[in-house]
């Protein structure tokens, strides 16, 4: 397994930490988590993002928000279960592993509803240790199947951040790069800064710089620039939510990125673990689109970037439409056009 320096989700049976990310590249600390409402402000603030840590984030916080209850009766546990989760779930809109890994500790107590409060507690708890348990594998097979489209001293670009801060270890598209550098392959990963959040800068940049892989960070708008110098032979972007029929949401840029693809004949691999297929979704136009505060694009750091009073239009996540996607990899295999999740 990958010997990575840190882990962005550490729970140890009783307490659960997350790197609180919106402290890097400046600072590497943890934020511990208590319950529900502490889980939910970290998702809905970024100290953790990424679609798989969003999800993994919130099952755990449903276990601590509920063991608060532990000495309710069955009832009164079962209605906040129901609360907590619906809560939770409004954190962030768009990434659907949000709502998946929650649905799914719900469904694990709905199986068993004669169980004791205690036992329900239990089975959750191992439930919110399966899901990270699941993706830390999920992670590793994704990069080894894009292993398939690596080829020593290939320039990959690659935009926001899909690394191991994103998820339990690895990452998604990240895991690619990762598993290379294990195989000794070559690579130039281009990243993009990723405005607003720099995500790109502050985390790309320093997850991969940290591990010795060969990273070169770049403004959002020199993209077509490096395509067009012959430096990127395959863009590698992750997914917050693919509909039934391919389209994706991931971080906003993600859609102007794979039309220079396109242009350039470059190809464009989406890398998702299978929980962020949404086959209830049939296209992008019903993806939700988190719209996040002006604040990320007036100032950063607390200065002012910008007029203050200006109009701001920002929107979290953008649509890629499946026409302009190569393939999906996920962890059970690489799916190529036409797409259908069903
Ligand atoms: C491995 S999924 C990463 C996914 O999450 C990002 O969004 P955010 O930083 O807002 O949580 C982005 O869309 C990435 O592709």
């Amino acid at each position: 397994m990958m010997n990575s320096s840190f882990r962005t989700i550490v729970f140890d049976g009783e307490k659960l930490q997350l790197i609180d990310q919106t402290k890097l590249p400046a600072e590497l600390c943890y934020l511990v988590v208590n319950d529900e409402q502490d889980a939910f402000q970290a998702i809905r603030s970024m100290k953790v993002r990424g679609a798989p840590a969003i999800g993994m984030t919130a099952a755990y916080g449903l276990y601590l928000g509920l063991r608060k209850h532990a000495h309710k009766d069955h009832e009164v546990f079962y209605k906040e279960l129901y609360v907590q989760s619906v809560y939770l779930k409004s954190a962030r809109p768009t990434a659907v592993n949000l709502a998946w890994a929650v649905d799914r500790m719900v469904a694990v107590a709905q199986r068993h509803p004669n169980d004791l409060v205690a036992t329900t507690l239990e089975r959750l708890k191992s439930e919110a240790e399966s899901i990270q348990d699941e993706d830390e594998r999920a992670c590793r097979a994704m990069g080894v199947h894009l292993l398939e489209f690596i080829k020593e001293d290939m320039g990959i670009l690659t935009h926001c951040n899909t690394g191991a801060l994103a998820t339990s270890q690895y990452g998604t598209a990240l895991a690619g790069f990762y598993v290379a550098h294990e195989e000794g392959i070559t690579i130039h990963v281009y990243a993009d800064e990723t405005r607003p959040v720099l995500q790109g800068a502050r985390l790309t940049a320093w997850e991969l710089q940290r591990a010795g892989i060969d990273v070169t960070l770049i403004c959002d708008n020199m993209a077509a620039t490096v395509m067009a110098q012959g430096k990127i032979q395959a863009v590698m972007v992750g997914a917050d939510r693919i509909a039934a029929n391919g389209d994706t949401a991931n971080k906003i840029g993600t859609h102007q990125v794979a039309i220079l693809a396109k242009h350039f004949h470059i190809p464009f691999y989406v890398v998702a673990p299978w929980s962020t297929i949404d086959p209830k979704t049939q296209s992008g136009l019903d993806i939700p689109i988190e719209e996040r505060s002006a604040q990320e694009v007036i100032e950063w750091g607390g200065i002012q970037t910008a007029p203050k009073d200006i109009h701001v239009y920002n929107p979290a996540f953008d649509v890629t439409p499946h026409e302009l996607i190569t393939a999906i990899v996920t962890e059970k295999g690489t799916y190529h056009p036409p797409f259908k999740f069903l």
